[in-house]
């Protein structure tokens, strides 16, 4: 990192390492070489195209998120009720179908051009195999974060310099397969909390281009969120201003919903 901007914390004097920030949440540094980043993002740009390409998030509230976001293998979005049984309420165990509210996933951009969502790209279930050893090994250590369906969906998040994202666990999936993070471009704090409340406590993790986070295990539904980004600092070689982060998950949207 020779010659780059120094992120949010001083220069370190040791290489960054692999941390078990809790138990099943893994930060593992410089996961990604500049040039497999430089990769990623093309494709990050083809995916952001429309249709279906990066659009403005709504809030239950009505509100909109800083960020803005593309997904792929399903579309996640706020919705006034459960698109199944029509109820505004967060838990309906008599739902025909599968009940998600104010969040759910569906396979169009209902909040936006209403075009079908992109598939989920076939290199992205290579990059989540090669993510989950890279967290947690390849041995019986990894046995407890062994998916239990293939990773279907991708949420790609577009920070500009002042986008942020406030706490908040990714709970609208029906697995507890580890969610895996990568990303790109400015360093950001990556505030890694509990899965009790969405206060302390809690650990910031800096998390620059390249890094790989997994959470999963007994930290799979924990709180989590972006306080803020290091605008300027992405590497020169990766030709990004703002932050790209893209997490993938296993949605096993066919079952019902297990609820942390
Ligand atoms: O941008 C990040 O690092 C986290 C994104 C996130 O938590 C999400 O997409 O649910
Ligand atoms: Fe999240």
């Amino acid at each position: 990192m020779e010659g780059e901007a120094d992120g949010l914390f001083p220069r370190e004097v040791f290489p960054r390492e692999r941390t078990e920030v809790a138990p099943g949440a893994v930060h593992v540094p410089d996961w990604l070489d500049m040039e497999e980043q430089r990769e990623l993002l093309a494709a990050c740009r083809e995916w952001a195209g429309p249709p279906a390409g990066l659009r403005t998030v709504r809030t239950p509230g009505g509100g909109v998120m800083s960020v803005r976001q593309v997904c792929l293998g399903w579309h996640w979005s706020a919705v006034p009720r459960c698109p199944d049984c029509g109820r505004a309420v967060r838990a309906n165990p008599d739902c025909p179908g599968r009940h998600s509210y104010p969040y759910a996933y569906s396979r169009t951009v209902v909040d936006g051009d209403g075009a079908p969502v992109k598939p989920f790209p076939e290199r992205l279930r290579a990059l989540a195999g090669r993510a989950l050893t890279a967290a947690y090994g390849s041995g019986a250590g990894a046995a407890p974060y062994a998916p239990d369906a293939p990773y279907d969906i991708a949420l790609l998040n577009f920070y500009g310099d002042d986008a942020r994202m406030g706490m908040h666990q990714d709970i609208d999936e029906r697995s507890a397969a580890p969610v895996i993070s990568v990303s790109l471009g400015d360093t950001c704090v990556f505030r890694f909390g509990n899965t009790e409340t969405r206060n302390r406590p809690w650990t910031d993790a800096e998390l620059r281009s390249g890094d790989l986070f997994v959470f999963g295990g007994p930290s799979r539904w924990a709180y989590h969120g972006v306080p803020r980004t290091a605008p300027g600092t992405a590497p020169a070689a990766l030709g990004l201003k703002g932050r790209v982060n893209l997490t993938l998950r296993v949605g096993a949207l066919d079952r019902p919903a297990p609820r942390p």
